[in-house]
Formats: C-alpha cells, sequence, structure tokens
C-alpha cells in the first residue's frame, strides 16, 4: 500500500452512495484525514465566506472584545492574548460562532448588525451548507458503523434548541522577520472533540500537518500529558508513515475533513481521531498569513456519544465539550508540555508519496 491520502468525490451522492460509503469508509479508517471533492460549495462561495470573516478579524480589538470566548459553549473570539494563554503564543487569533442563535445571542456573541452588516446571516447561510456536505459523509458511515439509520440526520439538526456546532476562521498572521516565528507551530498537537470537522484551507497558505498512528485514544491513554508525541498506538495509518508529521497541504476545490473524538466513540474506534498541528511557514517558503475556517460537528448537546459495543464511556456531547474543549486546552496550564511543544524541527516534517482518489 503507497503511502497516500485519499482524495473522495463526492458527486452524485445519492446515486452513488455505496461506491462513495465504501471509498469514505477506506479513507477514514486510514490517517482519520481525507479529502472531498464534488461537496457543492464553489470556489466563491468559500472566498466570499473568508471575507466575511476577515471584516471580523480586521475589527478593533476593543470592538471584539465584548464577543469574547465563553469557553463552556467554546463560542466567541479569541485574540491573540488569550490564545497566547492557550497555546503559548500570539501566532493565532480565532473566532467561533454557534450555528444556534439561542446560545450565541445569550451571551452577546454576534457583532450588532451596524458593525458588521449582513455577517451573521451569510456565516449561518455558509455554514449550514458545510453542515449539509457533513451529514451527507455522515450517513455514508450510518450503516457500516451499525448505528440506527437517521442517527445523524436527528443528531445533526442544527436547529434543534440544544445544536452545538460551531463554525468559524482561524487567523494565524505571517510571521514578523527576524522573529524566530518560521520555526515554531502556530497551534500546538490535538485531536479534535467532535464527530467530525470540515476544514477549508487556501492554496498558498500551508502549514497544518497530521502525525498517523497517534490518535487521541493512544493520547489519553498512554500518555495524559500529550509530552510525548512520539508514542503511539497499533492502529493501521492508511498505509502514511507511523509517527512521521505529514503535510495535509491545501488542495484547490478540496474540503479537508478529519475524524473528531466523538466519532471515534459512536465507532468503537474504528474510526479515528488523529493527532494534529499547525507550523508557521517554513524559511524556503512565503511568509504568509494563514487563514482557514472550520465546521466542528458536535451535534445535539444531550446527544450521548457511545457505539454499540460500548468501548467508550458515556458522555454527552455537552459533556465532552465542557471536559475538553478543542483537544489543545487540555495542554494549556502545561507551560513544560507548550514550551517543548512549540519548537518545531523542519526534519520532522514530511511530503505525503501521493494524494490520490481511493
Ligand atoms: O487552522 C488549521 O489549519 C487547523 C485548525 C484546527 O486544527 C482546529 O481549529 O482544531
Ligand atoms: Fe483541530
Amino acid at each position: 500500500m503507497p503511502a497516500r491520502l485519499s482524495i473522495v468525490d463526492l458527486s452524485d451522492i445519492e446515486a452513488r452512495k455505496q461506491d462513495i460509503s465504501r471509498q469514505l469508509l477506506e479513507a477514514a479508517t486510514g490517517s482519520g484525514f481525507f479529502y472531498v471533492t464534488g461537496h457543492g460549495i464553489s470556489k466563491e462561495e468559500v472566498e466570499e465566506q473568508f471575507a466575511n470573516g476577515r471584516r471580523f478579524i480586521d475589527l478593533h480589538e476593543a470592538t471584539k472584545a465584548p464577543t469574547k470566548f465563553v469557553p463552556d459553549l467554546f463560542m466567541g473570539w479569541r485574540g491573540r492574548q488569550d490564545t497566547n494563554a492557550a497555546v503559548g503564543n500570539d501566532s493565532w487569533e480565532q473566532y467561533l460562532v454557534g450555528v444556534n442563535d439561542h446560545y450565541m445571542d445569550a451571551h452577546n456573541l454576534w457583532q450588532p448588525e451596524r458593525i458588521l452588516p449582513g455577517f451573521r446571516t451569510s456565516a449561518l447561510a455558509f455554514a449550514a451548507k458545510a453542515n449539509a456536505v457533513a451529514a451527507s459523509i455522515l450517513s455514508c458511515f450510518e450503516e457500516a458503523l451499525k448505528l440506527p439509520a437517521g442517527f445523524f440526520q436527528e443528531h445533526l439538526d442544527l436547529q434543534a434548541s440544544d445544536a452545538r456546532t460551531l463554525f468559524g476562521w482561524n487567523y494565524y498572521p505571517a510571521p514578523k522577520p527576524g522573529s524566530g516565528q518560521a520555526r515554531q507551530l502556530r497551534l500546538l498537537p490535538h485531536a479534535d472533540t467532535d464527530v467530525i470537522t470540515l476544514l477549508f484551507q487556501r492554496p498558498g497558505e500551508p502549514g497544518l500537518e497530521i502525525l498517523p498512528g497517534k490518535d487521541a485514544d493512544a493520547h489519553a491513554a498512554d500518555d495524559p500529558s500529550g509530552k510525548d508525541a512520539t508514542r503511539l498506538n497499533g492502529a493501521w495509518t492508511g498505509g502514511l508513515p507511523r509517527g512521521i508529521w505529514t503535510r495535509m497541504d491545501p488542495l484547490e476545490g478540496a474540503i479537508t475533513v478529519n475524524i473528531g473524538n466523538m466519532l471515534m466513540r459512536l465507532s468503537d474506534g474504528l474510526l479515528l481521531s488523529t493527532y494534529h498541528r499547525v507550523r508557521a511557514p517554513l524559511p524556503e517558503e512565503q511568509p504568509a498569513d494563514r487563514n482557514t475556517m472550520v465546521l466542528f460537528v458536535h451535534g445535539r448537546g444531550h446527544a450521548v456519544m457511545q457505539g454499540p459495543r460500548k468501548v467508550y464511556p458515556a458522555q454527552t456531547v455537552a459533556e465532552m465539550i465542557a471536559a475538553n474543549g478543542n483537544g489543545y486546552e487540555k495542554v494549556k496550564q502545561d507551560k513544560e508540555w507548550q514550551q517543548q511543544a512549540m519548537t518545531f524541527l523542519p526534519h520532522t516534517s514530511s511530503r505525503p508519496a501521493a494524494i490520490e482518489a481511493v
């Protein structure tokens, strides 16, 4: 099996469901990360939404401050001061919105219309489109995972009063010349807490890397601090080299998809939530900004994320978010780990031999 990252074409998913389900399952049981094309979201829509998010990021700090992050909900704005406290450097800023207006309004986490006209409508419309892509990917997994038919449709309902799915923007400014940031990470290694993540990356702004063979379970079980990233489990890596940070670069027209801890639990460990990180541009790369958009598919707060074989403890979506936020929250108090993890060695980063359709 060659070392490769998989691309799955989702076009005509209703007519080709069986075929696509097989391909998705093969892609997902490998490294836990794959690309999808034929998803029906145009390049223009994606760029428009990047621009929408940038309108927020470019606001004055004092204007953004009232929409500050609420940890239990995992919604709101984290400025570079906050991400500095969370991950140990100041090269990252994030704004996450709930697809559920109820939580957002209760905490005043939207900017007023007069400051960002049309922002909310545009963001929610895009999040709903992305969620539809997520829902069709997940419906392909139901049968294979022996979950009741319609399980995801029920739990991913964005209109539900306890819907906890998040959409948002990550902004990593270009490293300042001479700052040494080229040898730093922009985001620490972590595994996502959600069901699946849809990540929109822009060509020309690389940095995402995955660690095949190191999943959230291996992290939690044998290395709670996560300090030793080389401790791995024995899981299948889809032919990618085990324990080597592998570049998951932006791919024109594709959405990057990864399995989160909730789907790992729902699948009783068949699908793995793989460790990933974001590094700053290398000295030989363009010292560009990095802009990404994420859909963290969580589903409804009361949904129990446990598979039919009950391999993992029964915990609800709300409990899992409150306990762990996203994975990087877990290590934020550990200064020694931060220092160790932030130092980036370029030779630890490798390109996959191929990116190809399964
Ligand atoms: O911005 C990226 O490329 C990755 C973001 C990520 O992993 C996260 O927000 O969980
Ligand atoms: Fe992540």
